[in-house]
């Protein structure tokens, strides 16, 4: 079977056929996080808010891997991650994102059925579990928590300045499989809200095969604004087939049995 991708042949709704999980699992990614109503997010007073320790990355890889774009830094970085809803400390592994053809799709989550036009995704792995010492491990170990993403809407609004660095490299990468060295450093946390006290929170998986079924998934209420211009940057890198990613996002799936936390009222 040709490999997975967005299109009508190897879209989200084929994927089962080489990843069963896609229909018979239970705490498949992305979901609706719906906020009033019977399954809606329950308030949980507990929830600290988030704590990234991200210095400048340094030294860092900027790639186009067909399905979306990806800045992975070198093996050596110190980012961490803490707080939230996690008990444990974990370590950053990349960032990547998941946009749409126009302003009105393009996230994976959606908020009572609202897509945003993109979501960053930033992954991290439990680097203090005893079961797996790297992100590839992590991925492979059936914790449930074994990774964190971090997920933030993006919408359209300002120029994003702190982005634009990674908007301004898109157009170096537009071939699948190009990737380049990314000049300079990058500091991530200036693309982050202010303050990381306002999340829905809840146990997913990864949203592209195998699916694996090992995120803490925490999204967080407050969009990140970048202008149409850097959406319009995103819209023109290539998926391998010569045609541009137009949507390279999955939709919703089943809550099951699940619930989802919400750290605010
Ligand atoms: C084998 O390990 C993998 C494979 C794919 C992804 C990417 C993705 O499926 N996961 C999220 S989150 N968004 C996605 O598109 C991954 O990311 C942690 C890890
Ligand atoms: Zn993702």
């Amino acid at each position: 079977m040709a490999p997975w991708g967005y299109s009508k042949e190897n879209g989200p709704a084929t994927w089962h056929k080489d990843c069963p999980i896609a229909n018979t699992g239970v705490r498949q990614s992305p979901i609706d996080l719906i906020t009033t109503g019977q399954t809606c997010a329950k308030y949980d007073s507990n929830l600290k808010p988030v704590i990234v320790s991200y210095p400048a990355f340094s030294e860092a890889t900027f790639l186009n891997n067909g399905h979306s774009v990806q800045f992975q830094p070198s093996a050596g970085n110190l980012s961490e991650l803490s707080g939230g809803p996690l008990t444990k400390k974990y370590k950053f592994e990349q960032f990547h994102f998941h946009w749409g053809n126009n302003d009105s799709e393009g996230s994976e989550h959606r908020v009572n059925g609202k897509m945003y036009p993109a979501e960053l995704h930033l992954v991290h792995w439990n680097s203090e579990s005893p079961n797996f010492s790297s992100f590839q491990e992590a991925v492979g170990s059936n914790d449930p928590h074994a990774l964190c993403v971090l997920g933030f809407f993006l919408k359209v609004g300002a120029e994003n300045a702190s982005l634009k660095p990674i908007t301004d490299l898109l157009s170096k990468v537009k071939n699948a499989g190009s990737s380049v060295s990314f000049p300079g450093k990058f500091d991530l946390k200036a693309v982050l809200p202010e303050t990381l006290t306002d999340y829905y929170t809840y146990d997913g998986s990864l949203t592209t095969p195998p699916l694996a079924e090992c995120v803490k998934w925490i999204v967080f209420k407050e969009p990140i604004e970048v202008s149409t211009a850097q959406m319009e940057a995103f819209r023109a890198v290539d998926d391998g087939h010569g045609k541009p990613i137009t949507g390279n996002y999955r939709p919703p799936c089943p809550l099951h049995t699940r619930t989802v936390a919400a750290s605010f009222k």
